[in-house]
């Protein structure tokens, strides 16, 4: 079940700073080569054991004048559509202004949780000033700084008392989705699939999200097909296209335990695209990369290699993922794209025998293991796999906290190798026994 929680006001109020605390991006974005950084408006982050998504709203909406409040307006409308929990920012240093009158003018409307947020509180005597947000009329008010983090574990606290908890209900069928940015051949491709048994698209009730599940059922594959591609609402302001289509990725990518990304070949793999394989990672769903539009490349001999070669380098580390070269139009590979969703959310429920990770990975520990730190040797004594909706495995041994990252990419890589994981991330835990 995806928790998001959005993160609306005007500008300048301190919507990133505050995204940055909760994802802990803020060295990424600072480490990361540009481009990448402008896209980095959604992110996963945890409290009290309970993951969600977090939306910063800010930065979509281009800085001229007409569209301006007109576009807020509407980002708030699809952050009261979408989220399950509203933060509302406002700037104590400045107190209640007019674009934060009109943004609560949409807000009183919601049905959603909103939760007022009275950033800047950098110090006690401020905390006095805060008591003029009750007059926005929008109930109590969480006075945080987000550059300190004081107050932001009061705000959790209260936000994630909102999500919903109730499980899935449980079908034990896969659920793939389809994500990609704009115009890559989505909805497409469902149609492709689906074709004119639109009929059989399933709405299932009594749960409060609002994608379509669609049982598929076909030339011997069976499975939940996620299509938010419904949803599509037309925005009045082109600057809330994006905004809206991030929304849609995020549920897709939470819903589904394989995600379909589709990449158009004709502009190759982009920012946007390595955005969503990373949400996509960090939320441990197996990925199926899609190169669509195939028909429009110009192809020789090599084409085809050095396109994926491109690709692999620019997701690594984690790169083992099929991928599939697809023309929807021409309907060429589309069943080889379920195919290796398929496999990949066979590779993701797959249980390693404990004796078989054991006779197989020790001997590889014994010839290669972890270098001794402080004069220390460091003992892997045994293996399991541990019960989880994906890979996740525990390595039992004396000095736990010697194992450094480039060892645990081995160990990683040694059972890709071993037991194929191709398309699903895989965690790795050291444990002291
Ligand atoms: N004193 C103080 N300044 C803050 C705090 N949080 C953010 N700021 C500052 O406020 C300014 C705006 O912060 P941002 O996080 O970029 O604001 P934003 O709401 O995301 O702005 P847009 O991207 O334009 O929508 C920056 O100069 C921040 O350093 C805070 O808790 N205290
Ligand atoms: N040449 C070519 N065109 C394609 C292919 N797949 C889709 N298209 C075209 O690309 C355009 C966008 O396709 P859609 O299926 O609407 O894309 P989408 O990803 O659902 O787009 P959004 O709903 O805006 O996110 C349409 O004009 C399709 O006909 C393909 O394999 N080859």
């Amino acid at each position: 079940m995806s928790n998001i929680v959005a993160i609306v006001g005007r500008p300048n109020v301190g919507k990133s700073t505050l995204y940055n605390r909760l994802t802990e991006t803020r060295k990424a974005i600072v480490d990361d080569t540009s481009g990448v950084t402008r896209d980095r408006h959604y992110g996963v982050a945890e409290w009290i054991g309970k993951p969600f998504t977090v939306v910063d709203t800010g930065g979509y909406v281009a800085h001229s004048e007409d569209v301006f409040e007109a576009a807020i307006r509407e980002q708030v409308l699809i952050a009261i559509e979408e989220a399950t929990v509203i933060l509302f920012m406002v700037d104590v240093t400045t107190g209640i202004t007019d674009l934060d009158d009109s943004i609560t003018d949409v807000l009183r409307r919601s049905k959603k949780p909103v939760l007022v947020v009275a950033n800047k509180v950098d110090n006690n005597q401020l905390l006095n000033d805060t008591h003029i947000f009750h007059g926005l009329g929008l109930g109590e008010i969480f006075p945080i700084s987000s550059m300190t983090g004081s107050g932001t574990g009061e705000l959790l606290d209260e936000a994630v008392s909102h999500f919903n908890d109730l499980q899935e209900e449980e079908s034990t069928l896969p659920k793939f989705s389809i994500v990609g940015r704009p115009n890559v051949g989505k909805s497409s491709l469902i149609n492709a699939l689906i074709g004119k048994e639109r009929n059989i698209v399933t709405p299932i009730a009594g749960t409060t999200r609002d994608s379509i599940h669609i049982h598929y059922n076909q030339f011997g594959h069976e499975f939940m097909l996620i299509d938010t591609a419904g949803l599509r609402k037309k925005t009045k302001v082109k600057e809330n296209l994006e905004f809206y289509s991030v929304m849609r990725t995020i549920k897709a990518i939470e819903e589904a335990d394989v995600n379909i990304l589709m990449i158009d070949a004709v502009d190759g793999i982009e920012s946007q695209d390595i955005n969503i394989f990373h949400l996509a990672e960090k939320n441990k769903k197996g990925i199926v990369i899609l190169i669509n539009k195939w028909d429009l490349i110009e192809k020789n001999q090599n084409t085809t290699k050095v396109f994926e070669e491109t690709i692999r380098e620019r997701l690594a580390p984690f790169n083992d993922v099929p991928i599939v070269f697809t023309s929807v139009i021409e309907k060429q590979r589309i069943f080889k794209a379920v195919e290796a969703a398929q496999a990949v959310y066979e590779n993701k429920i797959k249980k390693i025998p404990t004796s078989k990770l054991n006779d197989i990975m020790l001997p590889i520990i014994e010839n290669t293991p972890p270098p001794a730190l402080k004069g220390k040797h460091i003992k892997i004594k045994y293996i399991t796999q541990i019960q989880a909706s994906s890979p996740m495995f525990a390595f039992f041994c004396n000095l736990p906290q010697y194992i450094k990252d480039p060892y645990k990419r081995f160990l990683e890589n040694k059972l890709r190798e071993n037991f194929d994981f191709t398309g699903v991330p895989i965690q790795i835990f050291f444990r002291q026994k």
